[in-house]
């Protein structure tokens, strides 16, 4: 059909919700807060299952499948973990026109599913490390506004569980999986993501410590989540009776991790790339590459140029490349070009008369409409490369732009300013609890509070006696600040 009705710099909101659909990724469901997810978003998760199951592979964790329901004993054993997120659970109250005797929660995620079963597992040293992920749905019955792919009451994710004997396993393999979740962002789905630190009062209550990669928005100039790696530390090994004998014959509680990522991903993606002409998918996760558009005119050579898109598609795929012709005769060259630009397809290529004379094809770039003629001969390699060079300038695009929205502030007048203008906010901080939830309650607006997203890895130099921006006491470290999601 026709393009989009909204542009992404003047109507961010209703631009996502329109492309996601225009897109052919959503359906919109008729309960709030759900979505149908069509196959050509399906598409994307699988590739991102299949990277991440072929890594964790090699780290030898094992994927295994666990209930989806929950009983509340089990559920409300730990309870700084369950507090503060009781209200998002959803329980089965009925079966058929009769009350369960007791109601069952649907998991929003699995520790007090999986770790009953941990601790009849786990007896001695030898069953250590134990490593499990799991591909599931959860649910969480948010209240807030329900966004596709980034905010839904149900939606799919891996999450990892494992236990170790010693604390230095743990902490080394929290870091092993944030830098998965880093590929993930920036080597498939082509967006800069900062890995680093959550803060105590942002980490997962009932863990350690909390590592992140965080991402950005600069239409909204909202930081995003975009996957967790916890430490637990001991604290459901304490809970659960999760403890082994080990090398020295003494009862020691194992050291525990959990990790995951969600469909998420797939929102963070769109957000970062997208235009006004549609999606714009990055090669890495496109489930269609390249899509091959026969121009033919009435007294054209027809079946030359239906026999010369069907060679060069069938040459692409030998090598590899995920292409496909569009051969329908019911639509025009120019409704198919917008139709798969709004799909996001990378890479046009367009066979006409004058291709066919010329040995040619045209190649039409998604990412910035850049028009190449290609000779047929040797085609698929100069697509491959084609398709490399759009992955990597979605990400460069996507770089130059988040770290154009970095400001660097050391004063509060600063702060509210660079907040004020959808700032990606690098701050100095005392890293006091009471001062963080100080600044939340000061920036309470219709953006919602501004928060910590991370304390990034990677720190600026923090010459002695730098100021906490906030508070002015002295500075311990920089951390990233923000509106969220
Ligand atoms: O992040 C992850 C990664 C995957 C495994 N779980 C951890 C921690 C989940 C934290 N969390 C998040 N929302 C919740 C909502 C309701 C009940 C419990 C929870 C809850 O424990």
């Amino acid at each position: 059909g026709l393009g989009l009705s909204y542009k992404k710099d003047e109507n961010f909101g209703e631009w996502y919700s329109e492309v996601v659909v225009s897109g052919e990724m959503i359906e919109y469901y008729d309960i709030s807060g759900c979505y149908i997810l069509r196959p050509w978003s399906m598409s994307i998760w699988e590739i991102l299952q299949g990277f991440f199951n072929a890594e964790i592979k090699k780290m030898k964790i094992k994927n295994s499948y666990f209930p989806l329901f929950v009983s509340p004993a089990v559920l409300q054993k730990e309870k700084d973990h369950i507090e503060g997120f009781a209200p998002e659970v959803a329980w089965v109250t009925k079966s058929g026109d009769s009350d369960l005797e007791v109601p069952i929660a649907i998991r929003p995620t699995s520790e007090t599913v999986m770790y009953p079963y941990f601790s009849k597992w786990i007896r001695g040293h030898r069953d250590l490390p134990l490593r499990l992920n799991q591909w599931c749905n959860i649910v969480r019955w948010e209240f807030s506004n329900p966004t596709p792919f980034i905010r839904s009451r149900e939606f799919l994710w891996q999450e990892g569980h494992t236990a170790f004997a010693r604390k230095e396993e743990s902490d080394a393999e929290v870091l092993e999986i944030l830098e998965l979740y880093r590929r993930i962002y920036e080597d498939l789905l082509a967006v800069p993501v900062s890995k680093g630190k959550k803060s105590e009062l942002e980490k997962f209550a009932g863990g350690l410590y909390t590592t992140t990669v965080e991402a950005f928005i600069p239409n909204t100039g909202r930081g995003i989540q975009g996957a967790t790696s916890h430490c637990l530390g001991q604290n459901f090994a304490r809970i659960f009776e999760i403890n082994f004998e080990n090398e020295k014959g003494e009862k020691a509680m194992v050291w525990q991790n959990s990790w995951g990522f969600s469909t998420r991903t797939i929102g963070v993606m769109i957000m970062v790339h997208g235009d006004d002409k549609g999606l714009v998918l990055p090669p890495k996760v496109a489930s269609t590459q390249v899509v091959v558009i026969p121009v033919t005119y009435k007294d054209a050579n027809t079946q030359g140029i239906y026999d010369a898109c069907a060679a060069t598609v069938r040459e692409m795929n030998e090598s590899g490349i995920r292409a496909e012709a569009d051969f329908r005769e019911n639509y025009s060259p120019g409704w198919k070009y917008s139709h798969w630009e709004m799909k996001g397809v990378p890479l046009r290529i367009e066979i006409g008369p004058k291709d066919l004379a010329n040995n040619q094809v045209r190649a039409v770039r998604r990412d910035n409409g850049d028009k190449t003629d290609i000779p047929m001969a040797n085609l698929a390699e100069q697509v491959k490369d084609m398709l490399a060079t759009i992955q990597q300038n979605l990400f460069d695009v996507a770089k130059q732009k988040r770290d154009a929205c970095i400001q660097i502030v050391r004063t509060w007048d600063e702060f509210t300013v660079a907040l004020g203008q959808k700032k990606l906010i690098l701050a100095p901080w005392c890293d006091e609890e009471d001062v963080e939830k100080d600044v939340k309650a000061r920036t309470k607006g219709e953006m919602g509070a501004a928060k910590t997203l991370c304390s990034p890895f990677d720190q600026p130099e923090l010459p002695e006696g730098t100021l906490c921006f906030a508070s002015g006491k002295p500075a311990k470290k920089w951390t990233y600040w923000g509106h969220s999601y």
